[in-house]
């Protein structure tokens, strides 16, 4: 028998398989960790986009966590698509119930395609209520210009703007730079004890990049779930997600998923 670390997911589905707990699932299952998995929102989606979406009643919500913690020593935690204010609060009582210290927060916003995952009446919520919670919170460039209210040009704006999210509550952050238009992807990571830097690497040229995203969280979630600190699980979660990019498959027609196989020769590292 081994002991394996157990983690949990709180998000959408994504029928097509490529980011929302799919993406999770296979991310954390390559890191070696036991995913649960708290669905909050069902999408009908593709790697074209979101075609119809179906926000799961909080009744159902209350009921997952309740099974999930009837029975799981749940080591960390991550969110994604949370769809709407109700859902948004809903989740954030029950991580405040079940004393989830270990969380990731993903902010996300807006499918690659365009499509709303979270309406816009949840944004103060997810600022006052669950950035608070967060021990690391993972918004891309247009996600940070949301949480912060202005536009983020420049290296100073995108410091500033950690800065920011960090008085907001969340004790790390990271500013994803996949979507800037620069040769270089650059991420940048505050810590809580104010050490800062940046992940660079070169821009893979692929629009296969669907779910970027939710594996970085998902894969910095597995580290933590299985002990190692902050710095660690980010250093790890960015390793995995370029490995996933780089080795792409070759599914559907549009913004193609990743090679979530591609991340298990990471899985002994941590
Ligand atoms: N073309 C690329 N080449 C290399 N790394 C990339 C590329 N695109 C994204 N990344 C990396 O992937 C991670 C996710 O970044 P991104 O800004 O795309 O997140 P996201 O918009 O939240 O993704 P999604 O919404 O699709 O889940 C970051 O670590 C980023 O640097
Ligand atoms: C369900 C879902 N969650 C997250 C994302 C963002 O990648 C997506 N496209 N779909």
């Amino acid at each position: 028998m081994n002991n394996v670390a157990e983690a949990l997911i709180i998000a959408g589905s994504d029928s097509g398989g490529g980011a929302g707990v799919q993406a999770d699932i296979k991310t954390m299952q390559a890191c070696g960790v036991y995913s649960t998995n708290v669905i909050v929102a069902i999408t009908a989606q593709n790697t074209l986009g979101v075609q119809d979406s179906l926000n799961i009643p909080v009744s159902l919500i209350n009921a997952q966590f309740s099974s999930i913690f009837a029975d799981f020593n749940i080591k960390a935690a991550k969110t994604g698509m949370l769809a709407d204010r109700v859902s948004l609060t809903c989740v954030v009582e029950n991580i405040i119930k079940f004393k989830i210290n270990r969380l990731v927060v993903d902010p996300v916003m807006v499918a690659k395609g365009g499509a709303k995952l979270l309406n816009d009446d949840a944004i103060v919520t997810l600022k006052k209520q669950l950035l608070p919670l967060a021990l690391i919170t993972t918004p891309n460039l247009p996600e940070a210009q949301v949480i912060v209210g202005h536009k983020i040009s420049n290296q100073n704006d995108i410091m500033q703007a950690a800065k920011k999210i960090q008085a907001m509550g969340s004790k790390n952050v990271i500013i994803k730079g996949g979507h800037d238009d620069k040769k270089r992807v650059r991420d940048f990571v505050l810590l809580e004890n104010q050490k800062q830097f940046f992940l660079e690497s070169e821009r893979i040229e692929t629009n296969r990049t669907h779910g970027t995203g939710d594996t970085l969280s998902s894969a910095i979630t597995s580290a933590l779930a299985k002990g190692h600190s902050v710095e660690e699980a980010i250093r790890f979660g960015r390793k995995v997600v370029t490995k996933t990019i780089e080795f792409g498959i070759i599914v559907g027609h549009g913004h193609g998923p990743l090679n979530h196989w591609a991340a298990e020769e990471f899985r002994d590292e941590i």
